[in-house]
């Protein structure tokens, strides 16, 4: 085992970064670490296989040091969903198949090192015991605001809770080596559970005959028979055979969830496959390469502007490399850096990042990110929002760093050091792939990409706003494969489509509306606010729909708590801001719901896309006001979408939705106060502990009176109006037409459900014993209710959007608005002059 790798030192001397030892290190001295500007590799051809990099005055210190640049709403991710790798290091004297088939054993002998090991990953347990007590915070929280233990007494309980859970907080760090142990420990034992590929095979070698056909290597078509995956989409049939075959650079557009992540993936994966392959033959060949040990080098490098999206890549490479013994890692932002430092140290073939962190581990000179020259992949998934506003400056120090693709291949090979994965006839110059579904909105970049990359203007180097100056900064060929698969609306093709007017006001009603009466399948609401969203997600739990939130204020542990809720149950409903738009795929997300709309025609389509993905059917409601109005006809127009449907909506249940908001909007009022005025209170008391003040709060024994006999009312009211809506909540939201054989379901209580279902089988026992009396049986709808997409289908009314049309209404109206008022001005001058001629005469 080799020693500990020694710390860089600051300095202002050029320096050569040490070289990577093979054992692992439990150095973490943060301070040592020098902070290098890098420099761009391969424009030093001879500095390559060092690494070196020129030290200057690091102007990247504050983003080195600072939070993840750029996009604020990027989600922070834990490290406790990520794993470590998704196989082990593959033996290189093994063959492909083999090292496969073996996975499970070398498995097996790492776990007993990892034991003893830095304790990287899942700190469950800790994270459990702060949740919890979170939870418990809250009851205690919602107690003193009922009133029901008495203010001084749940105050103190509350503090206790507080003060443990900040304690367990700060424990937390020095438990989570011992808890991602175990956790690691665990996730060791479930996966030597999984004894052999062979026994996950879902599908048949026959199955998968459409991959064979793309020349898909044997061990991929045996993860995709794995993964059930019978035949390439569209996109991984368009982007395979020139990203795989002819080596090409790829520009790929295609609708949301049509597979994109493995036309990019599998090309990268076949590749690195095929290479081992040749290694292995060669090594076998050459005695000498057993010396070479270095692990593997950099091979692809992927990009992605969310946390969660980057997390979300990672996990569906690591699921199709699985068996292959090729390393998928995510370096994402609101990770321990340490840790990551040593996931990179175990050299992964693959990153999967966000532009913040990696520029933050590059400018830190990390060997793994710095050494690019075996990179053969440089892949931008949702390249059009990474140049959004200017909100990736990384991605251009990024690019900057990539090594310059016209050398040849054996300079590049030359310049790398030992490397068993990547000998020197092996190597082939970096391919280029840019992702997005929304690539084609803009009209001129369809005509640009008609006309081709090579005839665009040339972009000014340090220029990144335009995906075309981006993908040829980044060494993408003017001969680039440019898939668009996109129609001209963009959206998936089974996505119906809906709008309902309203007021702003409104919108809650409309909002609950849907949730209770076609409230079938998995939702999830978008809100371009998180204050929106919180008022909302605050009404419906009130009402007793159980939501789940997710938005940038979160704390991440819980955000990710919310996704995998979200994941867990069929009928979950999520409210989320835009961040959560792009690239997140679930299973079965039956309706999209707009409450706010957001601001440009790319998110809508994002978020319209977490519905109808894999080609099934979904549906999007957006909820219009009159000051959404223009924005959404442009909206429409943008899609080419002269029609829509409007959404169905019976206006029987209206009066009912409006009774019980209104209560639920005056407990909200009620909640929000107290807590307003709970945390101002405890922001003052914190503030004067901490200048060492004393707060007084002797009140005059009147105001004491006063405050308590205010407090009492008001915690009396709020509790008539909670019992007033539970009895509301107990009784179906019926419309008027509401029959006493039929309960329609909305509105009904699981419990009365249940009951309810028991006095319906009771009677239809009754009645078979009694010898079936007809008409009196009782039907029991409930909770099962229509979803929107039936409804939609069923009712919905096309309603013409012609915005033309639109526009020459409201000119119209103004017209006849402007008449009026010209009118009644002519008739009040005419009165005055009338007056003035009476007085007059008089
Ligand atoms: N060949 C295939 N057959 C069946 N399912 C597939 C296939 N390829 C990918 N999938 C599945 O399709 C879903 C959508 O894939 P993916 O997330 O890559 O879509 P996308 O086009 O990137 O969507 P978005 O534009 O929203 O990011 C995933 O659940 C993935 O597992």
């Amino acid at each position: 085992m080799a020693e500990p790798e020694p710390l860089p030192q600051v300095s202002s001397e050029p320096t050569t970064p040490p070289q990577e030892g093979s054992g692992r290190t439990k150095t973490k001295n943060k301070k040592n670490r020098s902070k290098k500007q890098p420099k761009r590799a391969g424009a030093d051809t001879d500095g390559l296989s060092s690494g070196a990099s020129t030290m200057v005055e690091d102007p990247f210190f504050v983003l080195a040091g600072g939070k993840e640049g750029g996009f604020l709403d990027l989600e922070e991710i834990d490290e406790a969903d990520f794993g470590i790798f998704g196989g082990v290091l593959d033996d290189v004297g093994q063959s492909v198949e083999e090292a496969g088939k073996d996975h499970g054993k070398k498995k097996k002998k790492t776990k007993k090192r990892k034991r003893g090991g830095d304790g990287e990953g899942f700190s469950g347990d800790a994270a459990l015991v702060v949740e919890n007590d979170q939870v418990d915070v809250e009851k205690v929280e919602k107690k003193v605001e009922d009133g029901e233990k008495g203010d001084k007494k749940g105050k103190r309980k509350m503090n206790m809770k507080k003060r443990k859970v900040k304690d367990n907080e700060m424990n937390r760090e020095s438990d989570e080596d011992v808890a991602s142990d175990k956790a690691e420990d665990m996730q060791d034992d479930t996966e030597n559970m999984e004894q052999n590929e062979d026994d996950e095979l879902i599908l048949g070698e026959d199955d998968v005959s459409a991959w064979r056909e793309l020349r898909l290597h044997p061990l991929l078509l045996k993860a995709m028979r794995r993964l059930g995956f019978k035949e390439p989409t569209p996109i991984q049939k368009s982007c395979f055979p020139a990203a795989a075959h002819r080596g090409k650079d790829v520009i790929g557009a295609a609708e949301t969830g049509s597979g994109k992540t493995l036309a990019f993936g599998l090309p990268v994966l076949q590749r690195l496959l095929e290479e081992r392959e040749k290694a292995t033959r060669l090594q076998q060949e050459d005695e000498k390469m057993e010396e070479r040990s270095c692990g593997s080098p950099l091979r692809a490098l992927i990009l992605t502007p969310t946390r969660e999206l980057a997390k979300q890549v990672c996990d569906h490479l690591k699921d199709v490399a699985k068996f292959l013994g090729i390393h998928v890692v995510p370096i994402v932002g609101g990770l321990s850096m340490e840790k990551q430092e040593r996931l990179l140290k175990k050299k992964p073939e693959i990153v999967v990042g966000t532009p913040g962190r990696l520029w933050e581990h590059m400018s830190m000179n990390n060997q793994h990110l710095v050494e690019l020259h075996s990179l053969s992949f440089f892949i931008l998934d949702e390249a059009d929002r990474m140049i959004e506003r200017g909100h990736f400056r990384e991605l251009q120090s990024i690019i900057e760093m990539l090594p310059l693709t016209n050398g040849s291949d054996e300079q590049a090979a030359r310049t790398m050091p030992n490397c068993e994965t990547v000998p020197i006839l092996q190597i082939k110059k970096r391919q280029t792939f840019v992702f997005s579904a929304t690539l084609a909105l803009s009209s001129n970049f369809r005509k640009k990409l008609k006309r081709g990359l090579s005839t665009s203007k040339a972009s000014t180097p340090d220029d990144v706003s335009s995906i075309e100056a981006l993908s040829k900064q980044a060494g993408m060929k003017s001969n680039a494969e440019i898939v668009d698969l996109t129609k001209a609306s963009i959206l998936p093709e089974k996505l119906e489509e809906s709008f309902i007017e309203c007021s702003e006001e409104d919108k809650d009603a409309y909002l609950y509306y849907i949730l209770s009466v076609h409230g079938q399948g998995r939702t999830i609401i978008f809100c371009t606010s998180i204050a929106a969203l919180r008022h909302i997600s605050s009404i419906l739990r009130i009402l007793g729909i159980n939501v789940l939130t997710n938005h940038a204020q979160m704390q991440q542990r819980a955000r990710m708590k919310a996704v995998d809720r979200f994941r867990e149950s069929e009928n979950s409903i999520l409210v989320a801001t835009d961040g959560f738009a792009r690239g997140m795929d679930f299973d079965d997300v039956r309706t999209v719901i707009h409450y706010q709309l957001p601001h440009s025609t790319d998110v809508y389509i994002h978020r319209s896309g977490r519905t109808a993905r894999k080609s099934l059917a979904g549906c999007s409601i957006a909820l219009i006001s009159p000051t959404d109005k223009s924005r959404f006809y442009s909206l429409c127009k943008s899609l080419s979408k002269e029609n829509l449907q409007q959404f169905p909506v019976d206006h029987t249940y209206m009066s009912g939705v409006m009774n019980r908001l209104s209560l639920a909007r005056q407990i909200d009022k009620i909640a929000r106060k107290t807590s307003q005025e709970n945390a101002n209170k405890s922001w003052l008391q914190r503030n004067a502990e901490s200048m060492g003040l004393i707060l007084d709060t002797s009140d005059s024994e009147e105001d004491h009176v006063q405050g308590h006999k205010k407090r009492k009312a008001t915690s009396a009211h709020l509790q008539k109006l909670q019992q007033e809506l539970s009895d509301l909540l107990q009784c179906p939201l019926q419309p008027k037409t509401f029959s006493r054989r039929y309960l329609a379901g909305a509105g009904v209580s699981p419990l009365l459900q249940k009951q309810l279902e028991e006095l319906a089988k009771r009677n239809a026992s009754n009645n078979s014993s009694k010898s079936k009396n007809k008409g009196s049986g009782f039907v029991v709808i409930g909770q099962d209710r229509v979803e929107p997409l039936q409804a939609l289908q069923n009712s919905g009314q096309e309603v013409c959007v012609n915005i033309d049309k639109e526009r020459e209404k409201r000119r119209v109206a103004e017209n006849w608005r402007r008449k009026k008022h010209e009118e009644k001005k002519r008739t009040q001058e005419q009165k005055r002059k009338d007056k003035r001629k009476a007085k007059e005469m008089a």
